[in-house]
């Protein structure tokens, strides 16, 4: 009787121990899922793309070394993390670990080179094409193979920075330099729109990622003058392009109060079919006479307050521009959104 009870037990626990092995470890199904359909079709579909006859190839062997790659991870997660660190077997399978990164990365290159070279010319439809051979031969790939590799290298997205403006490009890649590596720039001519300048900022952004098709940042700069009760604010660069520094200053003669706020307004969006995000930073000061060289926009008649909120000594424009891209109304607004890209690793290969 007793017997019988303690192999129930036993079977009961092994039962547990199983139950709970198996659904600590479902992730390394929902992983395996992704390289082994590519083998999948890589496999069924060998000989339908005429296109470009590695693209099945690519999938196939992308497949077989990004499972054993996972694999190799599992084993090392579920088996050796009590043996000592010394032993050989781990330190032949981190070896192997690497050589398959090292592989996988070039395989990489191969497949972007295989796949994007022909993204605006394949044709999926073989019964149009099929009465001229070259044709097919230069334009076929059977739609799921060809799909199925363009979204798997496209899967980590590149976030596509828009602006005509080129001061602003290289502010931000200073700043952004080291926490978005893949920012990609286009310079796309769009509208100023009027109102506020979030809403500003996300109308530009709707249509940027209607444009680019994927994800964007875009911005809108605004000068504030505090005796103006904010403007000219999202209306500067007419006011800049019609009156000049000089004539800004102009406009706060009849005031005793010359502070005045940059503010910047970042907007993210992650597509087309996606509502932007937007991140104010703002760079207290005052509007002074020109001082420094007049590179960039209203740069010179600006002086930003110090640390304590009194007149700073230096405008923008006589500033280092390390320095300036420290205090800046662009990187209060960057820090937002880098924190963003923080937690949505995705965007940032
Ligand atoms: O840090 C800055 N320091 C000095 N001047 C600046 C700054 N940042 C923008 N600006 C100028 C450029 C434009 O005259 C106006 C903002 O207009 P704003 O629409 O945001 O810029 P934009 O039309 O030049 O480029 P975009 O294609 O990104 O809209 O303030
Ligand atoms: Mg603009």
């Amino acid at each position: 009787m007793n017997a019988i009870k303690l192999e129930m037990n036993n079977k009961q626990t092994n039962d547990i121990i199983c139950k709970s092995f198996c659904l600590k470890n479902i992730w390394i199904l929902f992983i395996i899922i992704l390289p082994l359909s590519g083998i999948i079709i890589g496999f069924i579909f060998r000989n339908d793309c005429p296109l470009e006859k590695y693209i099945p190839l690519w999938e196939i062997i992308n497949g077989f070394i990004t499972i054993i790659f996972l694999l190799l991870i599992f084993i090392t997660k579920q088996f050796f993390h009590e043996i000592q660190y010394r032993n050989w077997s781990i330190f032949i399978i981190d070896q192997l670990k690497i050589l398959l990164i090292f592989f996988l990365f070039l395989w990489f290159i191969c497949g972007n080179i295989w796949v994007y070279k022909y993204y605006r010319i394949v044709k999926y439809d073989k019964q149009i094409l099929l009465s001229n051979k070259k044709t097919i031969e230069n334009f076929y790939c059977n739609k799921i193979v060809y799909l199925y590799a363009f979204c798997y290298l496209s899967r980590k997205m590149v976030v596509t920075y828009v602006t005509g403006n080129k001061n602003k490009l290289v502010e931000v890649q200073a700043i952004l330099a080291d926490a978005l590596p893949n920012l990609r720039s286009q310079d796309l001519d769009l509208p100023e729109y009027q109102g506020e300048p979030e809403q500003i900022t996300k109308g530009k952004a709707i249509l940027a990622a209607q444009r680019i098709n994927g994800p964007i940042l875009v911005e809108d700069t605004s000068l504030h003058f505090n005796a103006l009760h904010g403007l000219p604010g999202p209306y500067i660069k007419w006011f800049l392009d019609k009156l000049g520094h000089d004539g800004l200053n102009k406009l706060l003669a009849a005031y005793d109060d010359k502070t005045a706020y940059a503010q910047c307004v970042f907007a993210f969006c992650a597509g087309p079919s996606h509502q932007p995000i937007t991140f104010t930073g703002r760079c207290p000061g005052r509007i002074v006479p020109a001082r420094g060289p007049n590179t960039f926009g209203w740069d010179p008649i600006f002086q930003p307050d110090n640390e304590q909120g009194q007149a700073g000594e230096k405008t923008f424009a006589e500033m280092d521009k390390t320095i300036k891209n420290q205090i800046s109304h662009r990187s209060r607004s960057l820090q937002l959104v880098k924190d963003y890209f923080d937690k949505h690793p995705e965007y940032v290969s």
